[in-house]
């Protein structure tokens, strides 16, 4: 699972997000920074509301500065700044990032058969692709993710596949052109825990295989421990912890990330054990892990 060391594809720093009118704001990101390079599966861990889909959707550029939207700070695929980028960043991310959602159903349009969305996702990193080789490239990204009848997939809508065949579905459009990244939010949440692991472990077959980095979102650090090379733990908006997947596990020093952990084995309800309602240590500077520090980008 270990990455080749390079540079990174994602670097977010000092990333901070207020909602509301210029007189009241709401801050909900205070300043998060985090890396992923070439290849590397990274987590972003923190429990519902802690910001991890803002952090995703800003990256994608899915959330747009607005009168009531305010973002500050740095994003950068490969050096390049996308936080106030104009056309070219777009296009550029499109083809160099890709998402996935919780809900496949809900994200694939319902519609249009797969075919014609299928189509244009390879369009938008081809223009040139005629229907016939849309086709065929769409099949054999179908059956790579084991999608026993591609070409009956492709005739279907996304309310006629289950929710398990949507996500399959979904890991090969997003995979189609090839993307350095992939964030992957909370992936397959929606469906049920066994489905959930299968598309969990398809993506990382896949991903591992082209050296795809990912950054998966997840508040479930079970998932984590199996999928990612290291994690960002995230609490109401801050990064309070960072470190390699096996550091975090061994030796976790926020008291949220304990708590976090504690929670595992509990399989619905309950939410965190003993979580207090502001951490004693919430003040404190986020915490490191030995040789997880900032990587040194390369020079211009
Ligand atoms: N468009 C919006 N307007 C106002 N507040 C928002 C908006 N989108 C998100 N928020 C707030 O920002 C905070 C972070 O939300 P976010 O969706 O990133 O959390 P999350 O960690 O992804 O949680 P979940 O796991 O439930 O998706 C929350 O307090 C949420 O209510």
């Amino acid at each position: 699972m270990a990455a080749t060391p390079s540079g990174p594809v994602l670097t977010i720093r000092d990333l901070r997000l207020a909602f509301g009118t210029r007189r009241h704001q709401t801050e909900v990101l205070h300043g998060i920074s985090l890396h992923v390079r070439a290849g590397e599966k990274v987590a972003l861990v923190g429990e519902s509301g802690s910001g991890k889909s803002v952090t995703a959707r800003l990256a994608m550029g899915l959330l747009k500065e607005s009168p009531r939207t305010h973002a500050t700070g740095s994003i950068r695929f490969d050096r390049i700044e996308a936080i106030s980028g104009g056309r070219e960043i777009a296009r550029r991310r499109g083809n160099r990032v890709a998402m996935i959602f919780q809900d496949p159903t809900s994200a694939l349009n319902p519609t249009f058969r797969i075919r014609g969305q299928f189509r244009d996702v390879l369009r938008s990193g081809d223009r040139r692709i005629g229907d016939d080789e849309a086709d065929r490239r769409a099949e054999a990204a179908l059956a790579e993710v084991s999608i026993p009848d591609p070409k009956r997939a492709l005739d279907s809508y996304a309310f006629q596949l289950s929710g398990g065949m949507n996500q399959r579905v979904m890991i090969a459009m997003a995979l189609a052109n090839r993307p350095a990244l992939l964030i992957a939010d909370e992936p397959g949440t929606a469906l049920d825990v066994t489905v959930q692991a299968q598309t969990l472990g398809l993506m990382h077959e896949l991903t591992e295989r082209r050296g795809t980095a990912v950054l998966l979102i997840s508040h479930n650090l079970g998932v984590v421990r199996e999928f990612a090379d290291r994690v960002y733990v995230i609490y109401r908006g801050r990064m309070v912890e960072h470190g390699t997947t096996a550091q975090l596990f061994h030796d976790p020093r926020h008291p949220y990330t304990r708590a976090l952990l504690a929670a595992i084995p509990k399989i619905s309800g309950g939410g965190l054990p003993d979580l207090p309602e502001r951490s004693p240590d919430f003040d404190q500077p986020m915490v490191v892990h030995e040789g997880c520090g900032e990587p040194v980008e390369a020079r211009p």
